[in-house]
């Protein structure tokens, strides 16, 4: 990857959603790459729908399209590293064949991410030992990415056994550095714990990979007081793009630029294709990074230390 400047893409995921495989069944890869280059997006991530390489490749290249990365799903807790290790080879081999640079790690062990539960209240939350499990798992599954050329970046996400502040706190005092870093998630850790700079400014060293993804205060409170489930919850529309909800992404923006962040910035919002026209939302996203993130300082552009906003 280019280590000199932010890379802007966007997510399939309000095109088709891996978590509900059947909703937006009828945008085709073509169709998703297409509207990202009319959107202005550099590239995007793999979706479960996503061909084999070589054909990925073929129609990346046709609109100079790039990929970040893609989603990897752990058990290490439940079933142990010697089990997980083989699919994540596999994954990774493919995430090097298509040029990426990240593998997005989540462990889903005792997740409730998928589940008709109530994501707000029924989230896992891990023994000693399983801490001890996961942490020495992830370092090894880092070293590995790494002879694909691709650094392993940590997906805190709701439901699961690291979703709080606190819950990535232990997960990065307990993994190496060097091997183990962090995608941090603006909506996840909002929905969370109602607060996204503090992660942002405890880990900004250990951040190598970014979606953006927006909330809509209102509805978020309604899902919580009706105890809605995760998938429940962005049908509903608790997920946007940046721009058309609560969070201010000024702040982060100019954080992560006072702090020399370079590397992808993903926009994420999972909503129901059927309602929010994927296309539709691209443009918003787009407009605003245009319009509230890039007209600012040429100072804060280029992340000067000297810069409004820096520590
Ligand atoms: O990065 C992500 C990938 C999705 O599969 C996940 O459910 C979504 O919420 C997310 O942030
Ligand atoms: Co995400």
């Amino acid at each position: 990857m280019e280590q000199q400047e932010i890379i802007w893409g966007i997510a399939p995921i309000g095109w088709r959603n891996d978590d509900i495989p059947e909703i937006g069944a009828g945008n085709t890869l073509q169709h998703l790459l297409s509207d990202i280059v009319v959107a202005g997006f550099q590239g995007t991530e793999v979706g479960g729908f996503f061909p084999e390489a070589e054909v990925l490749n073929k129609e990346l290249q046709l609109r100079g399209l790039r990929v970040a990365g893609q989603w990897f799903s752990s058990y290490i807790i439940r079933d142990g590293l010697e089990r997980v290790v083989e699919s994540f080879r596999t994954q990774c081999r493919y995430l090097q064949e298509v040029r990426a640079d990240v593998i997005v790690v989540s462990e889903q062990t005792g997740s409730v991410q998928g589940l008709e539960k109530n994501v707000f209240t029924d989230k896992p939350h891990f023994t000693d030992a399983e801490w001890e499990a996961l942490c020495q798992g992830l370092n090894q599954l880092g070293i590995t990415a790494e002879e694909y050329g691709l650094k392993l970046v940590y997906h805190h996400h709701l439901g699961t056994g690291v979703q709080t502040t606190d819950e990535v706190n232990r997960l990065m005092a307990g993994t190496d550095p060097e091997h183990v870093h962090l995608l941090y998630d603006t909506g996840h850790i909002f929905v969370s714990d109602g607060d996204y700079m503090t992660l942002l400014r405890q880990h900004i060293g250990r951040i190598k990979h970014v979606h953006f993804k927006d909330a809509r205060l209102q509805v978020m409170n309604e899902c919580k007081s009706a105890g809605k489930s995760f998938l429940q919850s962005f049908l509903s529309g608790m997920f946007t793009v940046p721009g058309d909800g609560c969070i201010d992404f000024t702040e982060v923006y100019n954080e992560l630029l006072a702090n020399h962040y370079r590397g992808w910035i993903v926009i994420e919002a999972e909503q129901d294709p059927a309602i929010a026209n994927p296309l539709e939302y691209a443009l918003i996203a787009r407009k605003y990074i245009n319009d509230s993130l890039l007209v600012q300082t040429p100072n804060q552009e280029r992340g000067d230390e000297n810069a409004a906003g820096s520590v």
